[in-house]
């Protein structure tokens, strides 16, 4: 369990966190969103207090971070692993000596420094390279080594701060596989922040919006990316769930309400789970009669789970649209009747 409590930072007169209260529940996968200056960054520093903050309590596990000193401080530390954007790896060091660094600095016996990184670059796909150079392997296989030596003295929490920013998108998928599955198989938090929704979309549990150094809304991934509240989070999700209607559709459904004999409506469905598999819409056909035109759209998946949102143009009689409606919010969709 991750815990800020009031985190404040300043940089001289910069307020890049304005009082930050998080629970990171154990196991998860957390990410925090939100635009460039948004202080993501010192947020994410702040929880291995490689950025002490100005104010605030950072607690693990229960142990207030913020109140520790030297050594136990450095001790403490050892529980959370980070990775960057831009690797961070020594270029004088090959794989396995960048893997080796932090258990060499945690003073472990040289065998079982032998040992533990043979494991590692095991997990990570990367035992043939271990005598290779930072500058002899790819920026994937860079991020890889990234990884394994974070976990070198087997942490609870693991940070990333933009691991996948620097990378196509098909490495980025399997950075991404390769972060979920250490999350599964050692039980890991990982607190991710990142300007990619697709990333969030991935491989997030939960996500936490931040504007101007507070957060401003936060929930699970679904949640958030079929709900969002707050203007910035519509704008930042627009990405992988439109939320405005392209201009030429609105133009094309004007025209097909317009000249119609029967009264129509818009309908703005967006559904998540379990009841994007019901056949819905040829319910809505059958029992009340609709006729229905489905004028944009786009159904996609959150770890497996289907969401969606589809622009339907509904029609038939009065009541039997209103009966619709309301049988579609029984199902769990949102409805918005729009106008255009
Ligand atoms: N070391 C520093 N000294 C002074 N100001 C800083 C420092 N680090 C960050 N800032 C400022 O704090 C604010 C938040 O920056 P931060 O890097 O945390 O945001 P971010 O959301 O990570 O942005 P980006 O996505 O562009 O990396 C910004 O206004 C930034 O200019």
């Amino acid at each position: 369990m991750v815990e800020l409590q009031g985190i404040v930072q300043h940089y001289g007169g910069v307020q890049a966190l304005r009082g930050i209260d998080l629970a990171i529940r154990p196991g998860e996968v957390y990410g925090v969103i939100g635009r460039s200056g948004a202080g993501k960054s010192s947020l994410v520093r702040t929880i291995n207090l490689l950025n002490r903050p100005t104010a605030g309590r950072v607690l693990v596990d229960g142990q207030d971070l913020t109140a520790l000193r030297e050594p136990r401080l450095r001790e403490a530390r050892r529980s959370i692993g980070m990775v960057f954007q831009h690797f961070n790896l020594l270029s004088s060091r090959t794989v396995h000596g960048n893997v080796a660094l932090p258990l060499e600095l945690a003073g472990i016996a040289p065998l079982e420094v032998k040992r533990r990184v043979g494991e590692l670059l095991d997990l990570v796909g990367l035992a043939p390279l271990r005598d290779r150079y930072p500058a002899q392997i790819s920026g994937g296989q860079k991020q890889r080594v990234g990884i394994a030596r974070a976990l070198a003295n087997r942490p609870r929490v693991l940070l990333s701060d933009e691991a996948t920013s620097a990378l196509d998108p098909e490495t980025t998928r399997s950075i991404l596989a390769l972060l979920r599955q250490v999350n599964r198989d050692f039980g890991l938090t990982v607190v991710l922040i990142t300007h990619q929704m697709q990333v969030i979309k991935q491989v997030a549990d939960r996500v936490a919006v931040l504007d101007a150094g507070r957060v401003v809304e936060e929930g699970g991934v679904i949640q958030v990316f079929t709900h969002p509240r707050e203007a910035v989070t519509r704008s930042l999700v627009e990405d992988v769930v439109p939320q405005a209607l392209p201009e030429s559709v609105v133009a094309r459904i004007r025209a097909l309400m317009s000249g119609a004999a029967t009264p129509g409506q818009l309908l703005r469905l967006a559904f998540a789970g379990e009841g994007s598999d019901q056949p819905l819409l040829s319910e809505l056909v059958r029992r009340y009669g609709l006729d229905l035109n489905i004028v944009h759209g786009q159904v996609d998946e959150i770890q497996g789970r289907p969401f969606g949102s589809l622009a339907v143009l509904a029609r038939g009689a009065r009541e039997s649209l209103a009966a619709a409606v309301d049988h579609l919010r029984l199902a769990g969709v949102r409805v918005e009747v729009a106008h255009v």
